[in-house]
């Protein structure tokens, strides 16, 4: 148990989903006070997992019952109080008398029992003695100096502010509420609560002590905020995401995972039913991924067509459809369904797709493929939608094998059909020049920035044993369910840029890449892995050893519909605005986080000046797949949407470079060229057709520009450079990181944010 005078009391905060009235507990070693105004609504809230009971049988025995006490407030969070029972009941009655004259051994034995009782007094009492007490009784100044430092930190406290949550008092309304609560105690304080508190001085004791007759005070003094900020968290509510897919739900459905490391044959196992099935969709993490299953199925006689943001190719006659995650229907019926790389559901930007995925396909049979990691989340999403769940477990077909001499730091060191990873665009540029001056090897190229196009004119050149290009320089763009002709995966380091600071690369994203490396069915069927320096390869081997982390949270990110709604709560707020207190005030249950939106936030920042955009139009703008770390492709982003804000037909504005790109600064260019057209047909194909009308012009100008970099690149023999010159050197590894690339690569669909919440 927790020590300290006040702390003998815990408080449990209830909240009832119907109505405004909140409950609250105090419970102390030797009593259990409750005022419910209505114990019976009471629903929805665990101790351990454990559903509380109602309040009859609500009383110390039972809390005794428990060893540990992990409390949560309204939103699921963690409430900070942690109780243990280390011993049993006897010690728990006893806390109070043992405490106090531990905590308080230098005062008389009258005082201490005078807060004893204060301190385990019912607060809904000293609140209503103090609202009819005619004035506050009189304290020493040094007392006083007390008291008002205790109810400056009050006012600053993190802990108070996160709990009045619980009672929908906003952190925007805390400060306010918390200095008229100061005004109110101070005309009204009572000289054993003052000597208390004194005794106590400004810490989180006092806090605790003060929070409920604070939450007393301000249920009184401020229906009217408390009711506002109550409409605005509920209209921020994203509990129970499954019902929000009501006709998935309606439907029982049998769920396959595919469980396994990398290279073990889960997504061929997969497609095997894909490819079976009458009707089938298949969802990839990665356009490439995609375009790779398109290629393979279609080669194999069943008709497939491809669906991704830029990209609609319909194969006339299909059934099936190979697309990007973000880009699934949950309004089609579908015989089977695929999720490959599920484990991404708890990736922190893009793991809502994974989790709308699975929540809401409408398919009798849906396989997911992936490691272990997401498993027991997997599970419990099953028996919550009342879907069938079926675990297959795969071993890999070949060992992965770690040489462990290393390349000793020298890349004169690299063979054919080594594969070289570096984590920026700068590193993989330098690791090719320096490989094709001083060996005979020549290196394709693959990172995120590149178009997928481009990417996959690379990966085959590499797989092609025909030519001299047998060296391949990749970022972890390679790292998903590709299949390549890779003898050996060699770590040039194992630390990357996050966007923040320099970190090592987590153990899953290792595996991930180093699986590449002898695939079934390849040229090298036996894969090796390996480091460039001698000192990275015990991280290597740890990395590999590991087992998977076990996922407790997958992502969810509000469809249209739920942030509009929330919109109505708080009128003229921007669109950044109104992110930030969606993310602020959202409820989520414990199985769910809130995915990052600060690249949608800073394009929605730069739209801000936009005239004319409705919130829809803003909310998909802010989805448009750009680098926001890129000004120039910003630039471009802000002019379409100026445009299309002006009614005007959008304009591509843009040209053709004439060549190849003759050094890094051209090749840059080049690469923005093409993500500026990627953007305009995503636009394209996510706002009315008319308001973008140069689709065609826009895609053939792609096409022709991923074959302009497809040239340079097999000409590239220059160094690097930054995309941003004068940046400091921590962001020039931007340039080459694999983040923003990411939503460029498979870009959010339309059909996701305008899935309706619930029927
Ligand atoms: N039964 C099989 N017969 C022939 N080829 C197979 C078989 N199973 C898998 N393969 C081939 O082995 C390679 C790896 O299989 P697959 O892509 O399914 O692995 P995976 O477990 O999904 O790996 P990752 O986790 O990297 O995505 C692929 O080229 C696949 O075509
Ligand atoms: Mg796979």
């Amino acid at each position: 148990m927790a020590r300290g005078p006040a702390r003998n009391l815990l408080y449990l905060y209830l909240s009832n989903n119907n109505s405004s009235k909140f409950r609250f507990f105090s419970v102390s070693s030797r009593f259990l006070h409750t005022h419910f105004t209505e114990p019976k609504k009471i629903q929805d809230f665990h101790i351990c997992g454990h559903p509380l009971p109602t309040p009859p049988q609500f009383s110390p025995l039972w809390f005794n019952q428990w060893k540990r006490f992990d409390l949560f407030n309204f939103y699921g969070h963690p409430f900070s109080t942690v109780v243990e029972n280390e011993d049993n009941e006897s010690e728990l009655c006893n806390l109070d008398v043992e405490e106090n004259e531990c905590e308080n051994g230098t005062l008389g034995s009258e005082k201490r029992l005078n807060f004893v009782q204060i301190a385990s007094r019912d607060p809904v009492e000293i609140y209503k003695e103090l609202r009819g007490a005619s004035k506050g009784e009189k304290q020493t100044r040094a007392d006083w100096d007390v008291l008002i430092e205790i109810f400056r930190c009050f006012a600053k406290s993190g802990w108070a502010s996160n709990q009045a949550l619980a009672v929908y008092i906003g952190a925007a309304f805390f400060p306010t509420a918390a200095h008229k609560f100061r005004n109110f105690f101070f005309k009204k304080c009572k000289a054993d609560i003052a000597k208390y508190l004194v005794s106590l001085g400004p810490c989180i004791e006092a806090e605790k002590f003060l929070f409920p007759i604070f939450v007393e005070f301000c249920l009184e003094e401020f229906p009217d905020e408390i009711k506002c900020f109550r409409k605005m968290v509920e209209s921020a509510d994203l509990t129970k995401p499954h019902t929000w897919f009501p006709f998935a739900r309606a439907m029982k459905r049998k769920i396959i995972y595919h469980c396994g490391p990398t290279n073990s044959g889960k997504t061929y196992n997969a497609l095997q039913r894909f490819m079976e099935a009458k009707k089938g969709i298949y969802c990839s993490p990665l356009r490439l991924l995609a375009m790779e299953v398109f290629d393979k199925v279609n080669g194999l006689g069943v008709y497939c067509s491809l669906l991704t943001g830029q990209e609609k190719k319909h194969v006339p006659f299909s059934n099936h459809v190979a697309c990007t995650v973000e880009m699934v229907s949950t309004d089609e019926m579908y015989d089977v369904a695929v999720i490959d790389e599920i484990q991404m559901m708890a990736d922190s930007h893009r793991g809502y797709a994974w989790t709308r995925a699975l929540l809401g396909l409408k398919a009798d049979e849906i396989h997911v493929c992936g490691d272990p990691s997401v498993l027991d989340i997997v599970r419990k999403i099953c028996s919550e939608t009342g879907d069938g769940l079926v675990e297959q477990h795969y071993e890999r077909f070949k060992p992965l094998v770690v040489e462990a001499k290393t390349l000793l730091g020298d890349l004169k060191n690299v063979r054919s059909g080594d594969c070289v990873v570096a984590f920026s665009r700068r590193e993989i540029f330098e690791v090719k020049l320096a490989i094709e001056k001083h060996t005979n090897h020549r290196c394709c190229v693959i990172y995120g920035a590149l178009p997928p196009e481009t990417r996959r004119q690379q990966a085959t050149l590499f797989n092609d044993p025909n030519n001299e290009f047998d060296v391949l320089v990749a970022s972890d763009a390679v790292g998903m369910g590709l299949n390549l002709n890779i003898r050996r995966i060699i770590f040039n380091t194992l630390s990357k840029y996050n966007g923040d600071k320099i970190v090592p690369v987590p153990s899953s994203q290792v595996k991930q890449i180093a699986g590449r490396a002898g695939r079934r069915g390849s040229r090298y069927p036996e894969g090796l892995t390996t480091t460039l320096q001698l000192e990275d390869l015990d991280y290597l081997i740890e990395c590999l050893k590991k087992p998977f982390d076990e996922v407790h949270k997958v992502g969810l990110f509000p469809f249209y519909e739920q942030v509009e709604l929330f919109a109505g709560q708080i009128p003229n707020s921007t669109f950044s605005e109104l992110l930030d207190r969606f993310g602020e005030n959202c409820r989520l249950d414990g199985s769910y986080f809130l995915c990052q939106y600060n690249h949608i936030k800073k394009i929605a920042n730069m739209l801000e000046k936009v005239q004319g955009l409705s919130l829809e139009d803003r909310f998909n703008f802010c989805f448009a797949p750009v680098n926001i770390r890129d000004p120039k492709a910003m630039y471009h982003l802000l002019k379409f949407a100026s445009s299309y804000a002006q009614e005007l037909p959008v304009n591509i504005a843009m040209g053709m470079p004439k060549c190849s790109a003759r050094n890094d600064s051209e090749l840059l260019d080049l690469e923005t060229r093409h993500q500026v057209l990627s953007m305009y047909m995503w636009l394209s194909n996510h706002f009315e057709n008319d308001k973008f009308p140069y689709f065609k012009k826009a895609e053939a100008m792609a096409t022709g520009i991923a074959e302009l970099l497809g040239e340079s690149l097999a000409n590239a023999r220059w160094k690097p450079e930054s995309r941003n010159s004068g940046k400091q050197k921590g962001q020039e590894k931007d340039g080459g990181n694999e983040r923003p690339r990411r939503s460029q690569e498979t870009p959010l669909s339309q059909q996701q944010q305008l899935e309706k919440v619930a029927a």
